[in-house]
């Protein structure tokens, strides 16, 4: 694909969003938005059903324009006369495949190439094929493929005008865990091929385990970062303690700690120490249940997940919405 494609640091990035909003008359679909995304970069959107993810997908892919705000995409500004030139340079993917059924999956791809008037378009589909593993089915009608194997053709055809930014709306929506496994497979092909890609999804692992930066968007932007970054951010370092039996006076363990700044008992057994070091706390609390005779099952640092950082997000919204 784009061998020559230029070093991030030499260029503009691939998305620049700056207060953009999107308005259905009364609804507000989205609002004062702003983020940057670099060439080269997996970014992660992720929010409820009715965040605005596919909205704003929609608006960086010129289908709708916005309605305050504005933006570069793949370096160009976001005007309805620059459409076609970004729709050259951009491809996505929605949830849904939308291919003709009754076509095989080459024809499909013939058919969307044609459109797009793709130059060298029976190479592109043949390099296309490869990239995404179909070319023993590119004879078989897409009606008769599996979903994944749909959303497989889906990603082809976004290949064959070898985009800059690639969107993918909700990419394993209703794939089984092989097919979602297969999809991440090939997202992490195209990322080692350069392509940046902004992917909307509900499956807080899939963001996780492919994204650089992601940003959590609730009709406006709640956070974005590195999810090591966030996690930092909002959760306090705490340590996870587990004994065989409950200690009979855990104060006189934990209480004076070097880097252990509180402790509360979660369950018979169960602490949770807060601590500003662990790599400091960790081997004195080891000393401190060792010396009071405890038998300890596991001493570990608690790992807050993307999806508690979302959660605790979103409730933070749901509760500010009840009052
Ligand atoms: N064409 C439209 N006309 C009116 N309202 C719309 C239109 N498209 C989207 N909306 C509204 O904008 C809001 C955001 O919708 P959007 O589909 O972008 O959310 P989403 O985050 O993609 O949700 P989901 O995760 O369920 O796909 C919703 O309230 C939706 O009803």
């Amino acid at each position: 694909m784009s061998s020559g494609k230029l070093l991030s640091a030499d260029r503009a990035p691939a998305l620049s969003v700056r207060g953009l909003g999107k308005h259905f008359g009364e609804r507000v679909a989205f609002q004062d938005v702003f983020f940057e995304v670099g060439y080269g970069e997996v970014f992660g959107f992720l929010g409820p059903n009715g965040a605005g993810k596919t909205t704003i997908v929609r608006t960086l892919g010129t289908l709708i324009a916005p309605t305050s705000g504005s933006a570069t995409v793949a370096g160009i500004p976001l005007t309805a006369e620059n459409g076609v030139e970004i729709r050259r340079r951009i491809a996505i993917v929605p949830e849904s495949p939308g291919l003709y059924l009754r076509l095989s999956v080459t024809e499909n791809l013939e058919c969307f190439g044609d459109l797009y008037e793709t130059p060298g378009l029976k190479d592109r589909i043949q390099d296309a094929l490869r990239a995404v593993d179909m070319t023993d089915r590119a004879g078989d009608a897409c009606g008769t493929l599996s979903k994944g194997l749909r959303q497989r053709v889906a990603l082809a055809r976004a290949l064959l005008s070898d985009p800059e930014v690639l969107f993918l709306d909700e990419p394993t929506s209703g794939l089984d865990p092989v097919g979602a496994r297969d999809v991440h497979e090939l997202i992490d092909e195209l990322r080692n091929r350069g392509v940046t890609i902004f992917l909307t999804t509900h499956r807080l692992e899939e963001a996780e385990r492919l994204c650089d930066r992601v940003a959590i968007l609730n009709t406006t932007l709640r956070t974005i970062g590195r999810p090591a970054d966030l996690r930092e951010q909002l959760f306090a370092k705490t340590l996870a303690v587990r004994t065989l039996v409950p200690l009979p006076e855990p104060g006189r363990v934990f209480d004076g700690l070097p880097a252990v700044d509180g402790w509360r008992e979660r369950d018979s057994g169960a602490y949770v120490v807060s601590v500003s070091d662990s790599t400091i706390a960790a081997p004195a609390v080891a000393r401190a249940l060792v010396a009071a005779g405890a038998d300890v099952l596991s001493i570990s640092e608690s790992y807050h997940s993307l999806e508690d950082i979302y959660l605790q997000l979103i409730d933070e919204d749901n509760e500010v919405g009840r009052r």
